[in-house]
């Protein structure tokens, strides 16, 4: 029998472990996509914990994701960063990939960052560029692979959970501005992510259905831990780094692989890490408004 309060002991003692750990209280939380593990570079009095050494945490599995939790402070705002997450195609069950963020909840966070490494199905979108997540198409979601399957969890939130603001909209504006200001504004566009399965890269009539869907880019992650930190009252700011155009032409001779993806988040890290550093700063910790707040 799956009991909800059960689970939520396993959420709560690796919170309290952690909290035992680190003098840190975080109310930032930065979740790093395959290679933007720098992230968690700018921080400052770190308290780092490998993924291994933590109870109840998975493991890592993917090239470019260091399976290390960093704790420390950021321009006055104490944060937790994953340089490293969880996918479904790694055979974690979705609750597992979402795991960090209940206990990031139980933590006391109030925001959550999620950044991640995306295919670009956009004309507009360039290897290089940011997208600034403005709404997501869950597909494992649509088809009933979702973390939130399963009896509901009242602490944490509502059975069914609004999750037509799930990008927070003063936080896209924030970060558009500070790209104005950074001078990279013509690199920063908002468009919708869709998470699919993975591992593989999409086909060509995959890629041409995305894009007639109105998908701007394409990933394998991110959705799930947008969807459980939003039922539990989160307030969630996402960007995708364009790593590579999907190719959507017969005629079309690129391929894209990991090695790819992983450069491009090294070329771009600089921007991504100004961007997000100036966005924490910047952000007001007291304003959560969300729909699903229990
Ligand atoms: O963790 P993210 O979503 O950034 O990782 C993307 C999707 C795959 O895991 C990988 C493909 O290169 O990058
Ligand atoms: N599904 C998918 N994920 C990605 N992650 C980085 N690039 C891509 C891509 O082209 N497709």
């Amino acid at each position: 029998d799956f009991r909800p309060d059960d689970v939520h002991d396993e959420y709560q003692k690796t919170a309290d472990w952690l909290r035992s750990q680190t003098k840190h209280r975080p109310q930032v939380a930065i979740i790093c996509g395959s290679g933007l593990g720098m992230l968690a570079d700018a921080l400052k009095c770190q308290d780092s914990f490998a993924y291994s050494d933590i109870p109840g945490f998975p493991q890592s599995t993917v090239q470019g994701h260091a399976g290390r939790l960093v704790f420390g402070e950021l321009k006055g705002k104490t944060c937790v960063c994953m340089q490293g997450r969880f996918h479904m195609y790694e055979g974690h069950s979705l609750c597992k990939t979402t795991f960090p963020v209940r206990v990031f909840k139980l933590l006391g966070v109030k925001t959550l960052i999620v950044t991640n490494a995306a295919g670009s199905l956009a004309d507009g979108l360039q290897p290089g560029d940011i997208m600034i997540i403005k709404d997501h198409v869950n597909f494992p979601g649509l088809v009933g692979l979702n973390p939130l399957s399963g009896p509901n969890d009242d602490k944490f939130g509502p059975r069914f959970p609004a999750m037509s603001d799930c990008y927070n909209k003063d936080l896209r504006c924030l970060a558009m501005e500070i790209a104005k200001q950074m001078g990279v504004a013509s690199l920063v566009q908002e468009g919708v992510y869709a998470m699919v399965g993975g591992p593989n890269f999409e086909s060509i009539a995959e890629a041409k259905l995305l894009h007639q869907l109105g998908v701007d880019a394409v990933g394998m992650s991110t959705a799930p831990e947008v969807v459980v930190a939003t039922h539990c009252g989160l307030r969630v700011f996402g960007l995708s780094l364009i790593t590579n155009k999907v190719v959507k032409s017969y005629e079309d001779s690129d391929s894209v692989n990991h090695e790819g993806v992983l450069e491009v988040g090294r070329l771009r890290s600089q921007t991504v890490q100004q961007l997000v550093t100036e966005l924490i700063s910047r952000m007001d910790i007291n304003n959560n408004s969300t729909n699903n707040t229990v």
